[in-house]
């Protein structure tokens, strides 16, 4: 089914909202790795309220956790794309669906390293 010019109207911004909220819930559902960051999101949290952070240290867990989130959604709409476009072998499919992991691992690995710096000392190490 075709989706027309005139299909493509203004929606309302709540309707807006509700199209990204069923994106995140097809994305939870459908996406091993945004399970995982859920869940260690919710660990996270835990943890933050457990010693009891500061306002500096809860930004800086807020920016990695929904960073994380938000390039793993990005990462998961690329992959789509790609999909849609092409079932067969292409190096430019590759590098799309590569480059995207590439910058969901980077904002993983500045999330683990801001993980470390706040959690480590409050385990006295
Ligand atoms: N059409 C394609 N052409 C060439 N290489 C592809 C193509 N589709 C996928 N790949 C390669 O295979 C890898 C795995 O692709 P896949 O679509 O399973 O995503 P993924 O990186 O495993 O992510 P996820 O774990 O979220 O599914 C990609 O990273 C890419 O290197």
């Amino acid at each position: 089914m075709d989706f027309q010019e005139k299909d493509k109207k203004r929606y309302p911004l709540i309707k807006s909202f509700s199209f990204a909220c069923q994106g995140i819930l097809e994305a939870v559902r459908t996406e091993r790795n945004i399970k995982i960051h859920f869940a260690l999101t919710a660990i996270i949290l835990f943890f933050g309220w457990f010693f009891s952070l500061n306002g500096m240290e809860w930004l800086f867990i807020l920016a990695a956790i929904a960073g994380t989130i938000a390039l793993e959604l990005v990462n998961s709409a690329i992959e789509r794309v790609v999909d849609l476009v092409t079932d067969q072998f292409h190096p430019l499919a590759k590098q799309a669906k590569d480059i995207a992991a590439g910058a969901v691992f980077i904002y993983a690995i500045f999330s683990i390293i801001v993980g470390l710096i706040i959690f480590l000392p409050k385990l006295g190490l």
